[in-house]
């Protein structure tokens, strides 16, 4: 059995986690980290405590969907007790990024800012359509629930780099959040990126490629965060095999 830990483990991700461990048959739920409270029964034995390292210390792995200068505690204590971490958590700054690099010069990591298997494809067709329709102006349009805290998504931020890459472009340079007022004309490369948020919006993204006379939208929908739960679960029983590293989702989906 793999021991499983959960960081964020109290909140709307963390509580179909909880479920998706204890129905698998290969996993153990081995402690949930508990931040402010705990309003869940769990099952005996099951360690629940407000500290990353002691839950570190009882874990073969660790699944954090849980806020940034969390997952920046998890990657600090991880370095000192390595553990197999799958990080889905979104929002992060560049100094929490190069820190997730960093820890997995000793453990193997996996981040992704979505753990569908349908968002791992998308990313790829994006590239390859932007790459190939060179002509075509960039538009990306995400929507979430009215709870989500950070903007624009993990996922559209993915996706947008995706598209640069496939044109060559920084994304740094070349994106737009917002516009307003007398702009003046789009320019050819920018890529714009636009959060939406309302009602309980599980998570919608779509990636346009418009042209004069036609244009093209790929749009994914996510149903159920369960998409994510189970996403994450499959990648926490791959990771666990594998020597220290980064890894996508794609790696693990070996596509
Ligand atoms: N990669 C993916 O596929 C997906 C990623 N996400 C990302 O996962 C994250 C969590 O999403 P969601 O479950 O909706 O958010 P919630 O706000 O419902 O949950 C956040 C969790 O993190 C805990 N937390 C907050 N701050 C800290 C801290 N400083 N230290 C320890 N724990 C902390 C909260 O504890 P408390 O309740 O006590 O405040 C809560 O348990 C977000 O970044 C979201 O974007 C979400 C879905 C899919
Ligand atoms: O906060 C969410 O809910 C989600 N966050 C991730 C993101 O920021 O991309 C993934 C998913 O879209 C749901």
């Amino acid at each position: 059995m793999i021991k499983t830990g959960i960081l964020g483990a109290t909140g709307r991700m963390g509580a179909h986690l909880i479920k998706n461990v204890m129905e698998d048959d290969t996993l153990e739920l081995s402690a949930v980290h508990v931040y402010d409270e705990l309003k869940q029964e769990l099952p005996e034995g099951v360690l629940a405590t407000n500290s990353i390292p002691e839950m570190l210390k009882v874990c073969d792995v660790v699944i954090d969907f849980s806020a940034p200068a969390a997952t920046q505690e998890l990657c600090e204590a991880a370095m000192e007790n390595p553990t197999a971490l799958v990080i889905a958590t979104t929002g992060l700054s560049v100094h929490q990024q190069n820190l997730i690099e960093e820890a997995s010069k000793k453990m193997p990591v996996l981040y992704a800012s979505n753990m569908s298997a349908g968002i791992a494809l998308l990313k790829q067709l994006v590239q390859q359509v932007s790459s190939t329709l060179k002509d075509f102006d960039i538009e990306i349009v995400e929507m979430h629930h009215r709870h989500k805290v950070d903007a624009p998504s993990g996922t559209a931020l993915t996706l947008a780099e995706f598209a640069a890459k496939g044109r060559g472009l920084d994304l740094e340079k070349v994106r737009v959040s917002g516009r307003d007022g007398q702009i003046g004309p789009r320019s050819k490369d920018e890529i714009a990126v636009m959060a939406l948020r309302g009602g309980d919006i599980v998570g919608r993204h779509t990636v346009g490629f418009y042209n004069d006379g036609e244009y093209i939208e790929l749009t994914h929908v996510a149903t159920s965060r369960e998409t994510f739960s189970k996403g994450a679960i499959r990648a926490a029983k791959w990771l666990v095999d594998q020597e220290p590293g980064l890894y996508s989702i794609n790696d693990c989906l070996g596509i």
